[in-house]
């Protein structure tokens, strides 16, 4: 059984990792190209747990130019079995106020100029997406929610648009419409990546605004959702140091098979294989490239 490695994807408003003992800096190159920030490895309550700010500290990344590939390659060459993603976002529904972190289960892609794939010409693989969280890890996340008594919603639909500009009033109804939950700019492709590396993911979706759809809120600005991003910030923080104290010390296999994603994907018959590409996968695929 695999030792747990608890990877933790910093979004808006967190770009560090308070409390993590031990804290070293660790630069690993992928063959993807520049991850969005070196790693930050240490440990919660002995839980070796890696940190990486998916906009880099300063907010210099615009969501679209995130090298999603490069971040999710690196935390897979530094261990993660179970990744955290931490992310803002807007909400559609009245009974998910700004302050709620929404445990979601399901994403719509709306994302069209990003690399969303570790496959391709010369070596093909399908990984189901029926499924994109790990529901293990929404379990452990609730838990440690209620512990904290932070306010959580369990399950919603996060759709991911491209950004950086928030979305019409037309598109706001839209998906309020179509009975989505929340709406952010990055966890699409990273679910996705993640699931190619066999990584286990799941989402805490960080409710700062009701973007535009609402009424009230005539139309979502940086500086109002800034407010809000601090004080859920802080709840963040806590629910990783919970999360860290009660997550099992060895990786449970995950009940939807994401830790073993690749073992039905790979379509490309061994001798049509690019070994170029071949060499790229071998963090993500090399579980299944080797065997
Ligand atoms: C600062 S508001 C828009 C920005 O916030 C979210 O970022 P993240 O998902 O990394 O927390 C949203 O996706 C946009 O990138
Ligand atoms: N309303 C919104 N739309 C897209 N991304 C967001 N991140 C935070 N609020 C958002």
């Amino acid at each position: 059984m695999a030792q747990a490695v608890l990877g933790i994807i910093g979004g808006s408003g967190i770009y560090d990792l308070p409390g993590l003992e031990g804290a070293r800096e660790e630069v690993i190159s992928s063959p993807w190209g520049e991850p969005s920030a070196p790693l930050r490895r240490g440990t919660i309550a002995g839980l070796p747990i890696v940190f990486l700010p998916r906009h880099d500290r300063g907010h210099r990344l615009s969501p679209s130019d995130i090298n999603y590939r490069a971040n999710i390659d690196v935390l897979k060459r530094a261990g993660v079995t179970d990744l955290i993603s931490l992310s803002a976002c807007g909400s559609f529904k009245e009974e998910m106020p700004p302050g709620t972190f929404v445990l979601v289960d399901q994403f719509v892609d709306r994302t069209h100029k990003r690399e969303s794939s570790f496959f391709g010409k010369g070596c093909v693989a399908h990984v189901s997406m029926a499924h994109p969280v790990s529901p293990r890890l929404r379990i452990h996340l609730a838990t440690a929610a209620e512990a904290e008594g932070i306010a959580i919603a369990r399950g919603g639909t996060y759709v991911c648009m491209e950004g950086p500009q928030f979305s019409t009033y037309a598109e706001s109804m839209t998906y309020k419409t179509l009975g989505y939950s929340v709406i952010g700019m990055t966890n699409m492709p990273e679910a996705k990546l993640a699931r190619e590396a066999e990584i286990c993911y799941a989402t805490v979706a960080m409710v700062t605004d009701f973007d535009c759809w609402h009424p009230d809120h005539d139309a979502v600005t940086v500086q109002d959702i800034i407010r809000v991003l601090t004080s859920n910030a802080d709840k963040a923080k806590a629910l990783v140091a919970r999360l860290a104290k009660d997550l099992p010390r060895e990786h449970e296999p995950c009940p939807i098979g994401s830790d073993r994603a690749l073992d039905t994907a790979l379509i490309t018959a061994p001798e049509a294989r690019d070994p170029e590409l071949l060499r790229k996968l071998d963090a993500v695929a090399g579980r299944v490239l080797r065997a």
